[in-house]
């Protein structure tokens, strides 16, 4: 089992390594298998546990996670979170604040990477879940051995042992472990896709054989992904922030392909963290091919002659701050001489009027009423898109997860 996630980790792992431990054994497994590798030449580690306030019993349990920690001379952190406003979906709200909250954690302390404990059983019960859902090759295929958030990697080291295993490991050194109440009640959906796994048994159908489907998907997956980078780089180039795209050789795609070429472009230009729902993208490619402008996802799909551009839609960025030198809209950075009271919003309509320049952009007046600049109250100080500098200067900054420039520019 230690060979097997030395191997899931790779050489190139950054040290030291964070591992993030609920205390269910999932987690404890894996700092117990990372500690042996540990001591036997593997990476020091930094051991992470984010105290929820929502339990009773999790700050008991947080403290029990850093006494094993401190038997172990694994340095231990607790992080407490208290951000629930008491609305929307608190299991969601909750693991959103997890992550970003380990990835400041990590940043803060030097830590590269963090492991997580998802196990084989966690993979199939979500290929479980996501059947129930009737997702597609995307939502079926394996959870990603590792991905990057807030800066750090996220890794998956455990993907290919079952709790089982990881269960057997703990009893055999005597480890203990606390068993998450709500992991008996099937009110929730995860719960009952545990169960429906023990009944497929009879048929051969296992974490592992799920495992196996899962794997053959994304597979298949990275193959078309792929295939859409190069069909990418050849119908796509990028301007100023706006994806332009050549209509003739779009149509040409296959519909698979051109789907997802836009399902990226969209990504990288909301920013969202899902792309638009099937049926809304499909619509949209329809009134594309029949020459009709379109709005989807705080995106704006301008058709002319030749090319389709994809820009922000102004809507969508009213009312978005920043300060100068932070990223505004997840992808632009404005930087210039220290004003005070200087902030980061969108040129919109009444700003665009005030750059005389404006014509000298290769912009359209819709892509720039959504472009950044610079603001001192009512006052527009500088719009470097729209051929007003005023001493600033704009730069186009990396998405973390859905990259098109760097797509295009492979
Ligand atoms: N409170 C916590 N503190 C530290 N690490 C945690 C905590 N909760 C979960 N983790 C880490 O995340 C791993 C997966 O947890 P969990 O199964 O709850 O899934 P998740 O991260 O919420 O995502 P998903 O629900 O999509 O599977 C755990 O094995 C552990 O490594």
């Amino acid at each position: 089992m230690r060979q097997q996630v030395a191997g899931a980790l790779g050489s190139d792992v950054g040290e030291p390594l964070g591992v993030a431990v609920s205390g269910g054994s999932d987690s404890v497994g894996l700092l117990t298998l990372l500690n042996e590798w540990r001591l036997d030449g593997g990476p020091e580690l930094r051991a992470v546990t984010v105290d929820h306030g929502l339990r009773p019993e999790a700050a008991k349990e947080a403290r029990a996670v850093a006494r094993l920690c401190d038997g172990w001379h694994i340095p231990h952190t607790t992080l407490e979170w208290q951000g629930w406003s008491g609305t929307g979906n608190l299991p969601d709200a909750a693991r959103r604040a997890r992550y970003g909250m380990m990835a400041a954690w990590a940043t803060k302390a030097g830590v590269p990477s963090i492991a997580v404990a998802h196990t084989a059983d966690d993979q199939a019960e979500t290929f479980l879940m996501r059947l129930a859902r009737s997702s597609g090759l995307d939502g079926l295929s394996a959870m990603a051995p590792r991905w990057q958030q807030g800066g750090v990697t996220f890794l998956r080291p455990v993907l290919g042992v079952t709790r089982d295993e990881l269960r057997s490991l703990l009893r055999a050194r005597g480890v203990g472990w606390f068993d998450d109440p709500t992991n008996a009640d099937p009110a929730y959906e995860r719960v009952r896709a545990r169960q429906v796994l023990q009944a497929l048994a009879p048929l051969g159908i296992e974490a592992e054989t799920l495992g196996d489907v899962a794997r053959n998907l994304a597979d298949a997956r990275r193959y078309i992904e792929a295939q859409v980078a190069l069909a990418a780089q050849d119908v796509a180039r990028i301007e100023a922030g706006d994806v332009l795209i050549d209509r003739s050789k779009l149509s040409e795609l296959d519909p698979e392909i051109a789907r997802r070429l836009l399902q990226q472009a969209i990504l990288w230009i909301s920013g969202a963290e899902y792309p638009p729902r099937g049926p809304a993208l499909k619509r949209v490619m329809r009134g594309i091919d029949a020459g009709d402008s379109a709005t989807l996802h705080g995106c704006r799909f301008l058709i002319r002659a030749e090319t389709l551009r994809i820009t922000r839609e102004a809507q969508a960025v009213a009312g978005l701050t920043a300060r100068p030198g932070e990223v505004w809209d997840g992808r632009w950075r404005l930087s210039g001489p220290a004003m005070e009271g200087a902030i980061v919003a969108a040129l919109g309509e009444n700003g665009l009027k005030h750059c005389p320049d404006r014509q000298n952009s290769a912009l359209p007046a819709a892509s720039l009423r959504a472009s950044p600049a610079v603001w001192q109250g009512q006052t527009l100080v500088s719009a470097p898109l729209a051929e007003l500098e005023n001493g600033w200067s704009v730069e186009l900054v990396r998405r973390e997860n859905h990259d098109f420039a760097a797509l295009i520019s492979h």
